[in-house]
């Protein structure tokens, strides 16, 4: 009998060992699963809010703009979090000290950008730098940009044409007033951010501007956002399905077909003797042609960095006026300040001149304050790691994309106290504040980013910002259209955050212009 319990007892304890080994088995495998899915082996991956099967997180972001979702789940789990959209792991950094250590301490390991389906496709024939990965194309791309296109004495050079287009908005503006129509602000800010992009990339004499123009737009419209395929890049069935994709092709052959229309213009005018004069009257497609005093640039890379040029540098531009205009209409005293200021430094005068500029410290702040409030490429330019990384103590293994929440750093409580969500350009006059500047060295404010990926365009975008809103508040009063209590503040979704809806205002005419 107790030869035969011994036995029994045997034969539990064998299956008890069995099943103990089983289950280890099973963990292990769904462990090493998990750490291959979250790419390589990570020993302690950020935390996150908890994922479903097959989209992952995204189900935390639904209802809301990404980078507002976003802001509210770092509340919760942490300034380094970790989220998986489908298929591909995205590290998100929401603070001064996150972003510090992703821009700064890792700059090198993070200074790659994700190649999605939807950057592929529109990139097949033709690498820019904008979205460019890390290497020697994006060095020389960059470095001819920043030395020869987007330097101070370029954007200086083009002082004239910028002057020109703000007359021509303020114009735009006056003839509205005088008829006693609302303005439409916001289109009339963009058609002038558009124009004087156009002829300082390209000129202002090309035969295919509208269709250029209609292209462009349609490729930047595509880029926004995650395509289907793009979330889940091993499915050939998504990217089957997925009709941006195919929209994106299509977008992609007709903006190469139009471009190169242009550059064969350019082309034919230059061979002509006619359309390279001095420097200063270069446009960037000039040098670009010229191949900037280096090795000529094949036709492809010309076209992209064309497109990256307005890509990156029309809508965020002119979403940022708009904001601006929205904002000093909220608080009336900044608008009176901004407005006294421009008025008593050109006292006298009948349009702003560029020089002027240099006298206006609180316009400056109103640029500022709005870049803070409403870092229009609110989740940066995606990066991505190209090593494992340690990120504030976590993990992140290679092939991560890594976002920077600047929108919700530009707002964080911590560095701008309790008012962090009001508009309020004096908080740069006052404490700590005050020494914030936003050319990537001051992590709290990124609105351009910052480290080797930062943008390179600020120089020109500033000059195009200064002098159209210097001129709005110099030329007008400004007033909301009769019935509206409250302005609709909402953003969109994309790459940049615009403003929802229309701005609709009175203008007064109260400087005429020439
Ligand atoms: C208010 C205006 C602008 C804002 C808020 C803005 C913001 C940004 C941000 C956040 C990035 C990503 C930086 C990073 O990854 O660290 C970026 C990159 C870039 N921006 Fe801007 N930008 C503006 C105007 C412009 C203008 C006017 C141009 C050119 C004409 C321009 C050209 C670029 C390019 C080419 C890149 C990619 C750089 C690279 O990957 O190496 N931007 N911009």
């Amino acid at each position: 009998n107790s030869q035969a319990m011994a036995a029994n007892h045997e034969k539990h304890g064998l299956l008890l060992a069995a099943a103990i080994l089983l289950l280890l088995l099973f963990l292990l495998a769904k462990l090493r699963r998990r750490r291959k899915k979250y790419g390589g082996v990570p020993l302690n991956p950020p935390p996150g809010p908890w994922q479903l099967p097959v989209i992952g997180s995204m189900h935390h972001l639904v209802g809301a703009l990404p980078h507002r979702a976003m802001r509210d789940l770092a509340l919760r789990h942490g300034p380094l979090m970790l989220l998986r959209m489908g298929e591909l792991p995205v590290v998100v950094a929401s603070s001064a000290a996150a972003a510090r250590d992703v821009l700064k301490t890792h700059d090198a390991a993070f200074a790659t950008r994700p190649r999605t389906n939807t950057i592929a496709t529109l990139d097949g024939d033709g690498l820019g730098f904008a979205l460019a990965p890390y290497g020697d194309h994006w060095r020389r791309v960059r470095k001819l940009c920043v030395t020869e296109l987007l330097g101070a004495p370029r954007v200086r050079s083009f002082q004239g044409t910028r002057e020109a287009e703000a007359a021509a908005l303020v114009a735009s503006v006056a003839a509205a007033a005088a008829s006693g129509d609302v303005v439409n602000v916001s289109s009339l800010v963009s058609t002038y951010v558009v124009d004087a992009a156009v002829r300082v990339i390209v000129g202002d004499r090309i035969a295919g501007r509208d269709a250029f123009l209609a292209c462009l737009e349609e490729g930047l419209r595509l880029s926004s956002g995650f395509s289907l395929a793009d979330l889940f890049p091993s499915s050939r069935l998504a990217r089957a399905l997925s009709r941006r994709s195919r929209q994106v092709e299509a977008a992609a052959q007709e903006m190469s077909r139009v471009m190169d229309g242009v550059i064969e213009e350019k082309r034919a005018r230059k061979a002509a003797g006619n359309g390279m004069g001095r420097e200063e009257e270069q446009d960037i497609l000039d040098v670009l042609l010229d191949g900037g005093g280096t090795a000529p640039l094949d036709i492809g890379t010309i076209r992209a960095v064309v497109r990256d040029l307005f890509g990156a540098g029309s809508e965020s531009s002119a979403s940022t006026l708009q904001w601006a205009m929205a904002e000093l209409m909220r608080r009336p005293a900044a608008l009176r300040r901004a407005q006294a200021e421009v008025r008593g430094a050109l006292a006298g005068q009948s349009r702003v001149r560029e020089e002027a500029l240099q006298e206006l410290p609180y316009l400056r702040l109103v640029i500022k304050e709005t870049l803070r409030l409403h870092a229009t490429v609110p989740l940066m330019l995606p990066r991505e790691s190209r090593e494992a990384t340690r990120v504030l103590g976590y993990d992140v293994p290679q092939g991560t994309m890594v976002l920077v929440n600047a929108w919700a750093i530009g707002r964080d409580a911590a560095t701008f106290g309790a008012d962090a969500e009001e508009f309020r350009p004096e908080r740069f006059e006052e404490g700590t504040a005050a020494a914030l500047d936003f050319r990537g060295t001051d992590f709290e404010l990124l609105p351009f980013g910052a480290g080797r990926r930062m943008c390179p365009g600020i120089t020109f975008g500033l000059a195009v910002m200064e002098l159209a809103l210097a001129s709005l508040l110099f030329h007008f009063d400004w007033e909301l259209p009769g019935g509206t209590v409250e302005l609709d503040m909402a953003e969109t979704f994309g790459v940049t955050a615009k403003m929802k809806n229309d701005l609709w205002l009175h203008a007064a005419v109260v400087v005429p212009p020439l």
